[in-house]
């Protein structure tokens, strides 16, 4: 209904004002039937798609490795059976032989190889199936392979053969000697043979020299002789290099000077040379560390703080010495990971994996378990013995690692890596930023020093060839604080048991020892007096267990008194009752008042 202007104006006010109601009861009445006309439409079109059902689909090659880490052996025959492709490469590089080896699943392996699976196929980092069951002590896979033809004297990237990865004392390590014995190979002849590597580099730039070739060229990623020499330890390359005017300021394409590379793989000798050749200490890399930042031990940064501060002196003074006089090196080896000593000639880039590879497969057979946590949950980082080695097991990165990356993201397909990825103790699952977290209600060995320190950044990125953890997500929250010199907060949420107050000792562990790696005992505020926002709460009903953290003061909130005395249908209530429910003597709950019906029926 349209209404002329001038007509409306020219009518008496009572006319005027009904004439307007009805106008606006004609529109409001247009708009519910618009409204509803839409929403009809809107139901129409989405009936169908809740009608077609949505299914997730697999390859086999994901289905096979799945079932590997599973120990679904009769999915493994069925897969093979129809076809599945035994030597497929997986894309590290490595085949499903690498997988059973990790996984420790020695018939899938025997199965693999009845059908023609290479058993001494290579990795990226040229390990064998045989490196990896040593490096996870995986006996039994370990005669499986040699039996089935592994060549034990194969060496990856760094020059190591499997022997190398194995504990000493351990079955495995015994297989290992055994099995050179038999071939008539002594320790001797596999030391020589590693160190054919930099005896061949030397009588290599012995020859460049002679020929006129300049110690200066680079590769395609910039990187120089001295670069190689330095990062691999070859201390009679580094000093032929430099005697010929090798530039020991050289930045490869990351802008890692030698004397960064040196420090970040552990050559404490290489980076006393460069100094006295005077390599610049105060040189950032692209992520903008300086040598001393990436040090590999705490006694080769500390040698590089002294240079800096000398360095920094001689800006003021140049008359001032360019370097400290002490030198300790014959202090320094045994830090170093063995991996990484009397290394080969490879690419610069592959080293970060084996050092990573290193970390995450140490497992020293009689190395004490991580003990459990402390009541405040905080192991200070001050209760670490030095030197001690602890057990690391950190599963490599995978492509499901972010599931924000997946090309489908549904229920199903959600659920079904969820609990891949919690069948092979990946318990942590990025999507985006926010972390997802199952409770393994176990002990892994994922939350040691070792892997809060690799965890550490300059730069709050996570390293890509690192899988998702708490300790990112703290590190993450440091470099935001620092930042935007603002506050952090971290919200845990998720059903009673599911992890939240171990997750923030977690978080408590990382900051504690990222902030004085010295080491500090924190003291125990923790307490396990609140309720938690649950997945299933509307926000409303319950309010979310808020933590705050202040350099060395936890406080935790309880917010949801509510809980206790009216849990909402299908809603858990404190985990603690249910504990005391089942744990506690007829005594004990007759003391609590517990005994009755009326109790059990509470919780
Ligand atoms: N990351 C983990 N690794 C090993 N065990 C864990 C981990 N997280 C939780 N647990 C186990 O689950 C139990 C319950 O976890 P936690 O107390 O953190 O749950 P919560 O969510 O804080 O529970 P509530 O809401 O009742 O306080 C722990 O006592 C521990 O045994």
């Amino acid at each position: 209904m349209e209404i002329d202007q001038c007509l409306l104006e020219s009518l008496p006010l009572g006319q005027r004002l009904r004439l307007v109601r009805r106008l606006r009861c004609d529109q409001v009445r247009a708009y519910c039937e618009r409204e509803k006309v839409l929403q009809r439409q809107g139901s129409a079109r989405a009936r169908p798609l809740i009608r077609r059902k949505r299914k997730v689909q697999f390859g086999s090659s994901d289905i096979i490795q799945d079932a590997i880490v599973r120990h679904d052996n009769k999915e493994v025959v069925r897969l093979l059976k129809e076809g599945t492709d035994p030597s497929m490469l997986l894309p590290s590089g490595g085949s499903l032989l690498h997988l059973c080896a990790r996984h420790d699943n020695v018939f899938a392996a025997e199965l693999l190889m009845e059908r023609g699976a290479d058993v001494n196929q290579q990795d990226e980092d040229l390990w064998t199936a045989l490196h990896v069951a040593s490096a996870c002590d995986s006996a039994d896979m370990a005669l499986l392979l040699l039996l089935a033809g592994a060549n034990i004297m194969l060496q990856d990237i760094n020059g190591n053969i499997p022997l190398d990865y194995s504990t000493e004392g351990s079955e495995t390590n015994y297989i290992l000697l055994k099995r050179l014995e038999e071939n008539g190979v002594d320790l001797s002849t596999v030391q020589s043979m590693k160190m054919q590597q930099p005896s061949t580099m030397l009588s290599d730039v012995q020859y460049l020299l002679t020929t006129g070739g300049s110690v200066n060229q680079c590769n395609d990623e910039g990187v120089t002789l001295l670069h190689i020499a330095s990062a691999n330890g070859y201390s009679d390359v580094v000093s032929l290099l430099l005697k010929n005017g090798a530039d020991p300021q050289a930045a490869d394409n990351t802008c890692c000077t030698p004397l960064h590379l040196a420090a970040k793989y552990g050559q404490a000798h290489i980076v006393n040379q460069l100094l006295l050749h005077g390599a610049d200490p105060m040189l950032l890399n692209g992520a903008k560390d300086k040598p001393s930042d990436i040090a590999a031990t705490d006694w080769i940064a500390d040698v590089l703080l002294k240079a800096e501060a000398c360095w920094e002196e001689r800006l003021r003074d140049p008359t001032a010495p360019s370097l400290p006089t002490e030198n300790h090196y014959e202090e320094v080896n045994q830090d170093v990971p063995p991996s990484l000593r009397n290394s080969l000639t490879f690419p610069i880039s592959k080293r970060d994996g084996l050092l990573e590879k290193d970390i995450m497969f140490r497992d020293v057979a009689g190395a004490p378990a991580p003990q459990p946590s402390q009541e405040n949950g905080i192991e200070g980082p001050s209760s670490v013995v030095p030197g001690k080695l602890e057990q690391v097991k950190l599963v490599p990165p995978a492509p499901s690692d972010d599931l924000a990356s997946l090309s489908e993201l549904t229920n199903s397909s959600l659920l079904y890596e969820m609990q891949k990825r919690f069948g092979n103790d990946q318990i942590y699952t990025y999507i985006g930023h926010i972390l997802l977290l199952v409770n393994p209600n176990k002990d892994l060995p994922i939350y040691s020093t070792v892997v809060s320190q690799l965890y550490l950044s300059s730069s709050g990125r996570l390293c890509s060839s690192l899988p998702p953890h708490i300790f990112s997500s703290a590190e993450r929250a440091y470099h935001m604080m620092m930042q935007e010199r603002q506050p952090q907060c971290f919200i845990l949420s998720g059903e009673s048991g599911s992890g939240k107050t171990e997750a923030c000792k977690h978080i408590m562990r990382h900051l504690a020892s990222r902030s004085c790696p010295k080491g500090f005992m924190l003291e125990p505020k923790m307490k396990h007096v609140s309720g938690d926002f649950t997945l299933h709460r509307r926000p409303q009903q319950g309010l979310p267990k808020a933590t705050w953290y202040t350099w060395t003061q936890l406080y935790t909130y309880a917010l949801e008194k509510s809980r206790l005395c009216s849990s909402a249908p299908h809603q858990h209530n404190f985990n603690v009752f249910y504990m005391m429910a089942e744990g506690l003597s007829a005594e004990e709950r007759g003391a609590l008042c517990l005994a009755c019906d009326c109790a059990q029926t509470q919780i």
